[in-house]
């Protein structure tokens, strides 16, 4: 089912508006520059905030319609979300934080196995590492069956190594869930590496020539592009 929304939002220095479309099982990085408008972005697909204008809808079902004042609270959008900030409960073992969002048909323990935590399932968040807290909040996300997956900057707090080694598996993963996920991150490399479709953002707008400026300004240029855009659609920015 895929994701389309097409919204506005007055924000303090400039109006958010953005028509975006994201495919199941792919993913559609979100970039742009500190205080674009990317975290209200997905605060407004999560149901967190309210667009002033504009739908939000997962194929037929319509989560947010200004006009037909239709708007489902987040709990009722059955989205899977992590953040950088962990979202385990401390009191709760890593995998009775993974269970309290489980649907009943989810095999939790298969799940863990599937994120390389298995082994520290009795554990709880205070005695784990950042990757292993991270690792149990993609598992926490998952177990709900969500329809989509929404990451905002979900690995900018993890050493090189252990973000490198989640962004394989996120990569190697994505495909299998068959839903959409929507990945917002500063790191050009990252989206580069993970994305099926880049979209930039600048001022609330989308901007294809924010992603040419950042582009032109590295060295070597060609480097992101030749070794990741092996697809045109992530390129798309740059051909606008
Ligand atoms: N509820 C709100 N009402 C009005 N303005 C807001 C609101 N929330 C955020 N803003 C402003 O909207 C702009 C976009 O903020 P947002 O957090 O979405 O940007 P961002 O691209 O995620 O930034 P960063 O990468 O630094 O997290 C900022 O100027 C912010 O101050």
């Amino acid at each position: 089912m895929s994701l389309c929304l097409d919204v506005q939002k007055q924000l303090a220095n400039f109006t958010l508006d953005i028509k975006l479309t994201c495919e199941p099982g792919t993913l559609t990085a979100i970039v742009g520059p500190s205080g674009a408008g990317k975290s209200t972005l997905v605060r407004i697909i999560a149901g967190l905030t309210r667009p002033d204008s504009g739908q939000v809808k997962l194929h037929d079902t319509v989560w947010s319609d200004s006009t037909a004042k239709t708007f489902l609270p987040p709990q009722k959008r059955g989205l899977g979300l992590v953040f950088q900030d962990y979202t385990l409960f401390p009191h709760l073992t890593v995998r009775k934080n993974v269970a309290f969002a489980a649907r009943e048909d989810v095999d939790i323990d298969a799940l863990l196995k599937q994120f390389s935590i298995a082994h520290i399932a009795e554990q709880k968040p205070a005695n784990i590492s950042g990757g292993e807290r991270q690792r149990a909040a993609f598992c926490q996300a998952l177990a709900r069956k969500p329809v989509l997956l929404l990451l905002d900057e979900p690995f900018s707090a993890l050493d090189i190594a252990t973000r490198e080694a989640l962004r394989t598996e996120l990569k190697n993963q994505k495909g299998h869930w068959d839903i959409p996920i929507v990945h917002v991150t500063h790191d050009l490399e990252e989206a580069f590496y993970l994305a099926d479709r880049i979209v930039a953002v600048e001022n609330g707008h989308h901007s294809p020539f924010w992603l040419k400026r950042q582009l032109a300004h590295r060295d070597p240029r060609q480097n992101l592009q030749n070794r990741y855009s092996t697809k045109d659609d992530v390129c798309f920015d740059l051909l606008a």
